[in-house]
């Protein structure tokens, strides 16, 4: 496909296919499209040219389509009053059938002893831990990251590659676009390499 933002062709002839089960990375220099690319596969962006389609049909910016797909780009935005815990909580209730219950999220992000604050007091990186087991604890088919390992230390970010793993294990597909080489080397099942659209 060819993706145009005003007038300008910033994504030509971008042909990518991610299975389930597979872990893709996106790799590029800043300004490339990666995230145009997400955002694509989001539904929130139409190509100018080519086809598209994400599990079996275009995407849409609608309930049916986010019940299976998660775009986990900027931070979102918190819900005022509501703690670390009750973030996760509300979560939990609203896609059921999640994949991780409240309390084993705060541990496997490493949240457990700021669970009772507001996202607002945590450091940029436990907020990024934050946004990253809210995308993990609910249920989907398709995870579209934008540079997930921002603000995680090296610690974390191998963390980060063995949940992405286990996520694909159970037949989840990702599609990350990522500055961190070591990571997309642990995990990525396909490297693509975006260039500036000529
Ligand atoms: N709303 C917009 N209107 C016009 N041009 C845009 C808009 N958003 C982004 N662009 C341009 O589109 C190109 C691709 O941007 P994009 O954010 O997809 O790059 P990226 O590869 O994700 O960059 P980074 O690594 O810095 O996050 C850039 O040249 C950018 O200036």
């Amino acid at each position: 496909m060819d993706v145009e933002l005003a007038g300008r062709t910033v994504l030509r002839g971008v042909d990518l296919a991610a299975a389930p089960g597979e872990i893709v990375a996106v790799l590029g220099e800043n300004g490339v499209g990666k995230s145009t690319l997400l955002r694509c596969l989001a539904g929130l962006q139409p190509p100018a040219a080519g086809e598209l389609g994400v599990l079996g049909r275009p995407p849409a910016d609608e309930p049916a389509f986010w019940r299976e797909v998660v775009l986990a780009a900027d931070e979102p935005a918190w819900y005022p009053g509501l703690s670390v815990r009750e973030h996760l909580e509300l979560m939990h209730a609203v896609h059921g059938a999640a994949r991780l219950e409240v309390g084993a999220a705060l541990d496997a992000f490493e949240l457990a002893g700021r669970g009772d604050v507001s996202p607002l007091a945590l450091s940029t990186g436990q907020r990024q831990r934050l946004c990253l087991a809210m995308v993990l604890l609910r249920p989907s088919r398709l995870l579209l990251l934008d540079e997930p390992e921002r603000g995680l230390d090296t610690a974390f970010r191998r963390r980060l590659g063995s949940y992405l793993a286990g996520y694909a294990a159970t037949g989840g597909a990702v599609v990350m676009a990522t500055h961190d080489p070591a990571l997309a080397d642990a995990v990525a099942t396909r490297r693509v390499l975006l260039e500036t659209a000529a």
